[in-house]
């Protein structure tokens, strides 16, 4: 039997990324082929420096390729203006400048800003989707706290939560675990993934939790110096991807447990 064809929210096509200064073009990565679907939760990983972030930001459309195609929902990026490509993904980003004066709800209803006029105010279908985001997450509770009195996990679930109310079909987040304890990555972690599942977002995430991304993720974009794949997790462990990750010197990828350990 044919399996369904998901629809393709992220498509690149020979996409170059890196960065432009006067005329010296410094390619961080080439060559990259990728689709993501609806309901898929996607880690981008890869050492430091290899070019995650850039990657998201391309992606994203804060800063431009150095040349290959990328689609959004079957648009050429290119054709997007920045107001309808705000409704098309919401980003949640490390050392984001926030107001953190600013109320929890309130920072969550800021997600509604592409679909409000310039005075921002809420309609009952916008207030609706904001008490949903703030459900979906299950921050109901701290809801009327300020944002400067809530811990890194709090913060980073209330970003989940306005990158929610944004209400696209694609979610992109750099790296949203720093700074957290093992339990709680593991908890931002398992939330992208029932988010995805429940709402049918692609959720695309750059992270250094290579093991929960490998127990969690429908798909791995594996960037390396010279390459970059995706696959399933099962597929890029099979084809002996991990075990060039890292020089390996300190650490080795164990098949058997399809987890990185220390080499004694
Ligand atoms: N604004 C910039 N101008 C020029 N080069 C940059 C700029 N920002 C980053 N780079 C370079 O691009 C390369 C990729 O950086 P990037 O931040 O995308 O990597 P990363 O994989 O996200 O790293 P990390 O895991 O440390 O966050 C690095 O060599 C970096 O020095």
């Amino acid at each position: 039997m044919e399996a369904e064809k998901k629809h393709i929210i992220l498509k690149t096509e020979n996409l170059s990324i890196g960065y432009r200064k006067k005329q010296l073009e410094k390619v961080v990565a080439s060559g990259i082929n990728i689709e993501v679907t609806e309901g898929e939760l996607v880690a981008v990983i890869g050492i430091n420096g290899v070019g995650k972030s850039t990657f998201l930001r391309t992606v994203s459309g804060i800063q431009p390729e150095l040349s290959g195609h990328i689609e959004i929902n079957g648009v050429n990026r290119k054709n997007i203006s920045s107001e309808r490509l705000a409704t098309m993904i919401s980003l949640v980003l490390t050392e984001q400048p926030l107001s953190k004066n600013l109320g929890v709800a309130e920072l969550v209803a800021l997600g509604r800003q592409p679909y409000t006029n310039w005075i921002g105010r809420l309609s009952p279908g916008d207030l609706k989707i904001v008490k949903n985001a703030l459900a979906l997450v299950k921050i109901e509770e701290i809801q009327e706290k300020k944002c400067h009195e809530l811990s890194d996990g709090q913060l980073q679930k209330v970003l989940i939560s306005r990158a929610l109310a944004q209400n696209t079909p694609l979610m992109i987040l750099d790296e949203p675990t720093s700074h957290l304890d093992m339990y709680h990555k593991a908890q931002v972690l398992k939330l992208l993934k029932d988010l995805s599942l429940r709402t049918r977002k692609a959720v695309i995430f750059a992270t250094h939790e290579i093991n929960l991304a490998l127990q969690l993720c429908d798909k791995i974009i594996l960037m390396k110096p010279n390459e970059v794949v995706q696959g399933k997790p099962q597929q890029l462990i099979q084809k002996g991807h991990f075990e060039s990750i890292f020089p390996s010197d300190l650490i080795v990828f164990d098949t058997a447990t399809e987890s990185f350990r220390i080499k004694t």
